[in-house]
């Protein structure tokens, strides 16, 4: 029988690996604020469910998380709509890019999921039912703060600024929703919102602890609170493993083997069920808006764990 994992170890090892490798990948620069980010920075955190955290680097580092967002979201929404979500946004990978819009007009407005920009742009358009832009993003706010367990979880302005002045793509995208009527909010609302939640800015430690529900049947095991069903995690964990990356998607499954949404701050939220919540950052894009070098800690991750939910 192999003794207990030295996570510790195991972090601290693949944060020492990966050191001569920083400043790798390309650092997102569609968005000006992203692209003053140093691109040297590494970051990774374990939280078990067991409640021990395990952390290297700049683990406790506020970056922003841009899409890993829509990971709550989509709980939020799940919570608010039920099974009727389903009505607005599918669920197959998309096989495109996350930006993409060339499936929207062949499938009459409805996004193929809710990790790509148009899908979670969807999403946001049904958190903000019953709400001003500005209570929506409140809302946003203090469920991340309630699932992480944190209060100091806070927005960058500047970078939902930046976002907006620059968000040529996704007003097109939500502007073509809304020609197929399928969003109930203005556009200018709906991207408010949206450009608020992309903007949190979160450490390592936080995100994974905000994940932790989703490693643990929808119950935070350290707060306590019920934030979903069993049946619910296991289908967002379905959801972040077939689509969490983008077209990207695949290659993550193959390499790492576990759910997981990276966002192109450079940070990915990864979890290992009835195990583990990770969250990785370092901003060096590969060709798919993924992080890089997170992408890599994490297949490192789990050869050493054998988390893989394909088996050990
Ligand atoms: N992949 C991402 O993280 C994209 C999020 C970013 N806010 C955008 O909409 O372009």
């Amino acid at each position: 029988m192999p003794g207990p994992l030295d996570l510790q170890s195991i972090v601290d090892d693949i944060h020492r690996e990966l050191t001569p490798r920083l400043g790798e990948g390309k650092v997102a620069d569609y968005i000006p604020q992203l692209a003053r980010v140093d691109p040297k920075r590494f970051g990774m955190a374990i939280v078990t469910v067991d409640g021990d955290v395990h952390m290297a680097g700049d683990a406790q580092v506020p970056f922003s998380i841009q899409s890993i967002s829509k990971v709550f979201t989509l709980t939020l929404a799940l919570g608010k709509h039920g099974e009727n979500i389903w009505k607005r946004v599918g669920r197959e990978p998309s096989g495109s890019a996350f930006n993409s819009i060339v499936q929207l007009e062949h499938e009459h407005g409805i996004p193929r999921n809710p990790f790509i920009n148009a899908g979670a742009i969807a999403i946001t358009d049904l958190v903000l039912a019953g709400h001003t832009p500005k209570e929506a993003i409140g809302e946003v706010v203090r469920f991340v703060r309630y699932l992480a367990d944190e209060d100091d979880i806070v927005i960058d302005p500047e970078v939902a600024r930046s976002e907006a002045a620059t968000g040529y793509r996704n007003f097109a995208l939500a502007n073509f929703m809304r020609s197929f009527g399928k969003l109930d909010h203005p556009v200018e609302h709906v991207l408010g919102v949206y450009f608020h939640q992309c903007a949190l800015a979160m450490s390592c430690v936080q995100l994974a602890k905000a994940g932790l529900f989703l490693a643990a049947s929808g119950t935070n095991p350290l707060t306590r609170h019920s934030v979903v069903s069993k049946q619910r995690a296991r289908r967002i964990n379905a959801l972040m493993l077939t689509c969490g990356h983008y077209d990207g998607s695949g290659d993550f499954a193959y390499r790492v083997g576990l759910p997981g949404k990276s966002g192109v701050g450079g940070g990915i939220l990864c979890v290992a069920p009835g195990k583990a919540s990770v969250a990785v950052w370092s901003p060096g894009l590969n060709h798919n808006g993924n992080s890089l070098l997170g992408s890599l800690a994490l297949e490192m991750l789990a050869s050493r764990t054998g988390w893989s939910v394909f088996g050990a």
